[in-house]
């Protein structure tokens, strides 16, 4: 469908850099029939010469545009889980609530039913971008990409590969399947969209224990010849990775697990990464591997406190995962939240250089995440060239939702703040009734029930 060349006029922000948020108040920017962003203006809201016949969409009650989150790790196939875990921790929590949910996506109604809810749920937490494992089932794993081209989401689709220590109902028989199925979800990624413009094939071995070293070298092998970007997790709980130790006698940490199998590349995200050594972190950063950082998850499982502030420090490149559902949460904003209340527990005993500020949670969700996926040309922020993946944010649409007692009367929740105050009250107490449109490449694809643009 064709864009319509489209101005929007209002409050702008975004991270500027790890550390600094930029506001442009009352400002523009122009987004041309391609999606792209044309122009941006500050301190005008007028429409320049050849835009006077554009759309134009403005922000309302107090709002802003912001580029649209990036979530890194996300199990499409885990959403009817989201808040279930009890008290197990990884291991314990594979067998009993996720393998079971998984194996049902051979049923192609019902993962049907589950990616056309996470994707339109994601979408309306302002995630344009999501790095999804679906299952090990093709059909399934494929109809997820089609689901996120339909919806319009930017996706990255893996098909999970695990060849042991997985039940005999849900397990790849060899590492011949795990290949050949790999590239069938890749092949149907390259027919759909052949440049990856919106959808772009990963290929996605669950974690160590659950592939031999045979499947991680061949989907090494894969990763090197197709240039297709590889996800994992790594270092996630301290069971797992005594595992790795007993399953890898040879290799010197986990980390090298996966750099043996040349798994471990510039194109390769890996979950987690909470219990890493010095000589693992170095390796990560020599290789330019990223890392996705999954509070809520590692919080729920008891796995850790991620470091992410000495990860940062040291150079790696870190966005945010939500990890549905070892997280409970779909959404990114609440992520970020959880990312600094982490921080402020690690900062509790590590010292306060550990805290994570608003503006680097928020630069984590954005740019960081952007960077982590390899789209820092396209994505996470706004400038001339980029994308127009982007979100509208209300702040006193909270109110609107009825949350707020209707026969008060409206209460300005908004408004005398600073813009900092504004954003961080967004960050700690907004959730999806602040997001009322999401555009990922000029295409409109959330508003808010009623919301007239
Ligand atoms: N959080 C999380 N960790 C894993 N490690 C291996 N599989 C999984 C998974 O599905 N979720
Ligand atoms: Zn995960």
């Amino acid at each position: 469908m064709a864009l319509e060349k489209t101005v929007y006029i209002g409050t702008y922000i975004h991270s500027e850099s790890l550390t600094k948020v930029d506001v442009a108040v009352d400002g523009s920017i122009g987004v041309g029939e391609d999606g792209k962003i044309a122009f941006v203006l500050r301190d005008t809201t007028e429409v320049p010469e050849g835009w006077r016949n554009a759309k134009v969409i403005r922000t309302q009650d107090h709002g802003f545009f912001f580029p649209g989150f990036i979530d890194t790790h996300i199990h499409a196939s885990q959403y009817p889980n989201a808040g279930v875990f009890g008290n197990s921790t990884l291991l314990d929590w594979l067998n009993t609530y996720t393998f079971p949910l998984e194996s049902s996506f051979n049923n192609l109604d019902n993962a049907a039913r589950v990616y056309n809810r996470v994707v339109a749920r994601t979408l309306s937490h302002g995630t344009t971008t999501a790095c999804y494992f679906a299952t090990t089932h093709v059909p399934a794993t494929n109809l997820l990409a089609d689901i996120c081209q339909a919806r319009g989401q930017r996706a990255f689709v893996g098909r999970v590969c695990m060849d042991r220590m997985s039940p005999d109902y849900y397990r790849d028989e060899s590492v011949e399947v795990a290949v050949d199925a790999s590239r069938q979800c890749i092949d149907h990624v390259m027919k759909i969209d052949p440049a990856f413009d919106l959808i772009t094939p990963v290929i996605t071995p669950r974690f160590a224990p659950s592939c031999t070293a045979e499947v991680m070298a061949a989907l090494g092998k894969l990763h090197q010849e197709t240039g297709v970007p590889c996800q994992t997790h790594i270092s996630e709980n301290k069971a797992e990775c005594a595992l790795v130790k007993e399953l890898f006698p040879q290799s010197a940490s986990y980390t090298h697990v996966y750099d043996e199998a040349g798994l471990l590349t510039a194109k390769t995200i890996l979950a987690h990464a909470v219990h890493l050594g010095v000589d693992e972190r170095a390796l990560i950063k020599a290789r330019d591997a990223k890392i996705s950082h999954c509070p809520a998850s590692n919080t729920a499982l008891t796995s850790g406190a991620a470091r992410v502030k000495t990860m940062l420090s040291e150079g790696l490149t870190v966005g945010l995962g939500t990890d549905v559902s070892g997280g409970y949460t779909c959404s990114i904003l609440a992520e970020a939240r959880e990312a600094i209340f982490v921080s402020r527990h690690v900062a509790m005993t590590d010292g306060d250089e550990a805290k994570l500020t608003v503006e680097e949670a928020l630069y984590l969700a954005t740019r960081g995440g952007a960077r982590v996926v390899g789209l820092e040309d396209r994505i996470g922020g706004f400038e001339v060239g980029k994308d127009w993946d982007a979100q509208m944010v209300t702040l006193s649409s909270v109110e609107d939702a009825g949350v707020i007692d209707q026969h008060a009367g409206p209460v300005e929740i908004f408004g005398g703040e600073s813009w900092e105050d504004k954003v961080a009250k967004w960050v700690y107490t907004g959730d999806d009734r602040n997001t009322t449109a999401v555009w990922v490449n000029g295409r409109l694809v959330h508003s808010r029930e009623g919301l007239k643009l």
